[in-house]
């Protein structure tokens, strides 16, 4: 699991831990590991750091002075280190001092450092760390948009990326690494900023944290957290997911969302709906029952919405009735924006809802009662979107795109770090809906059961990319499910 801190976290336990130790010891343990790291990129790239042209970009704060000190070492190590200070009068006194006596050049003129910049092998980038607000100010901008040869290391956030929310007013600095110190950072996890981090690298300094912000799952946890049948476990044991999905406009979206139930670790999949013989035709395993969910019989989760067309009212209705968890989609997720949060205030199990953004917004307007907002708005404000839907809602939001989001209405957020531009295919969504909910069946608590899903939905979708290594059908990515869950379960058998 990688577990993000807020900038107000952090700064709680580096006041803690600073208070114990020597002043400046912790920048030099940032510095020690960050400057390792560029001495491994510079020996890749180049062979050695001897001769090697760095430039450090030092703004005015302590991100800047962790910067010198790294290219201070560097210089020491024989590279040729000039540093380029964006509020001269302000840098950093004992990071400067540092890089002058290791021989480092400083530069001041602006045309002279855009042109280092440009040819250099390694740039660090220690404009501004979790201290900045707002967007890059003026005289760092062109640095964001100059055309460079060499690697760009971020020092602890790529400038102008908002740490906690991965937001980006304005331009940022695009770096290929981005070394963190302490813990990771939201926005280093979550689009936009997540696309300007690069590789992310942490370098532990000792800080003593609380439960983190936001966290990511990564192959260990996911292992842990697959249902697997006991040796008691008949189909009924392991959970029944219901699916309401599809009609007579879309019999597709039925397929789909039962294809990506069927490989979710719930014992079976019941479907009700308008589309029972395509289903039953295509996946003869498959329960079908005529009506809608309220005389379906026993389910253990119910997903409804996918392609549910003029139906979905009904279905959603009878679904939100029952005791069971149940997972909102598509136009059951119109349909809920119409009536509003109200319609959950009766339920005594989770919800999940997984919008797009242009449902989000719509789920919005009907919480506020105002316009939807802007759905580019809120893709740009991915965190703050799915913890503010899943507090208007009293329900687990699973915000789609790039970067999905999963809030828990407490408060709790995953962010999903396995997507990938080829799920931005029809019917993707409705595998995704399929998979959760059958997650859901098959016990997972919601935000388990959501960030999962989310995660092997990611990781289906590489692999169907790469398999063909060409653009993929949403029943290629169910069909990739099987081969990544092996993937997963091998990766936690080697661990162990
Ligand atoms: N506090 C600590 O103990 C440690 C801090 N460390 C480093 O210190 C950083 C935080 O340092 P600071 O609190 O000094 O803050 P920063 O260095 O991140 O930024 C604050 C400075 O940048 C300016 N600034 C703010 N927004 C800006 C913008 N948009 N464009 C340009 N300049 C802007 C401010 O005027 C201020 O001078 C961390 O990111 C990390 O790199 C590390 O050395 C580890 C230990
Ligand atoms: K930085």
């Amino acid at each position: 699991m990688r577990n993000a801190h807020r900038v107000e976290q952090v700064r709680a336990a580096e006041a803690e831990l600073m208070a114990r130790l020597p002043e400046g010891a912790l920048m030099q343990r940032a510095a020690a590991g960050l400057a390792a790291t560029c001495a491994r990129l510079l020996t890749r790239r180049r062979g050695r750091v001897y001769g090697s042209r760095v430039v450090v970009l030092a703004g005015s704060g302590d991100n800047g002075g962790d910067a010198l000190y790294a290219g201070a070492v560097l210089a020491r190590r024989g590279a040729r280190v000039s540093a380029v200070l964006l509020a001269p009068e302000r840098a950093h006194a004992g990071g400067l001092a540092a890089l002058r006596a290791a021989h480092g050049q400083v530069v001041l003129d602006q045309e002279v450092g855009l042109a280092d910049f440009s040819r250099a092998d390694l740039v660090l980038d220690g404009i501004v760390g979790i201290g900045g607000r707002g967007g890059l100010r003026a005289e760092a901008v062109p640095y964001a948009r100059a055309a460079r040869r060499g690697t760009v290391v971020a020092v602890d956030v790529p400038s102008g990326v908002d740490a906690d929310t991965g937001e980006v007013a304005g331009v940022a600095l695009r770096a290929d690494v981005t070394v963190c110190f302490g813990t990771y950072k939201p926005g280093l996890l979550i689009d936009p900023g997540a696309g300007y981090a690069g590789a992310v690298q942490l370098v532990g300094i000792g800080l003593d944290l609380p439960p983190a912000d936001v966290s990511a799952l990564q192959h260990p946890a996911v292992a842990e957290l697959l249902p697997e049948p006991g040796a008691e476990s008949d189909k009924y044991r392991r959970g029944v997911v219901g699916v309401a999905a599809g009609s007579a406009t879309y019999p597709g979206a039925a397929l789909l969302a039962v294809a990506g139930a069927l490989h979710g670790g719930a014992g079976a999949v019941r479907y009700v709906g308008t589309a029972a013989e395509e289903v039953v035709r295509r996946f003869p395993e498959t329960l079908v029952t005529e009506g809608g969910p309220a005389g379906a019989g026993r389910v253990q989760a119910w997903v409804v919405g996918p392609g549910g067309g003029e139906g979905a009212r009904q279905a959603l209705a009878e679904a939100l009735a029952s005791d069971v968890p149940v997972l909102v989609d598509a136009d059951g997720l119109t349909e809920l924006g119409r009536l509003g949060p109200g319609a959950l205030a009766g339920r005594t199990a989770p919800t999940l809802l997984t919008p797009h953004t242009g449902e989000a917004a719509r789920l919005l307007a009907g919480a506020d009662g105002g316009a939807p907002p802007p759905a580019d708005e809120l893709a740009a404000a991915r965190l703050a979107t799915a913890r503010r839907l899943a507090a208007a809602y009293r329900a687990t939001v699973l915000l789609k795109g790039s970067t999905t989001v999963v809030a828990d209405p407490g408060g709790a957020a995953r962010v999903n770090p396995t997507g990938t531009s080829w799920l931005a295919t029809a019917g993707s969504g409705d595998v995704l809906a399929g998979l959760a909910g059958s997650l859901l069946a098959a016990g997972l608590p919601v935000l388990d059961a959501a960030s999962v899903a989310a995660y092997l939905h990611g990781l289906a979708g590489r692999h169907a990319a790469s398999t063909p290594g060409a653009p993929v059908t949403a029943l290629q990515v169910a069909a990739a499910l099987p081969a990544v869950w092996r993937q997963v379960r091998a990766s936690a058998t080697a661990d162990e």
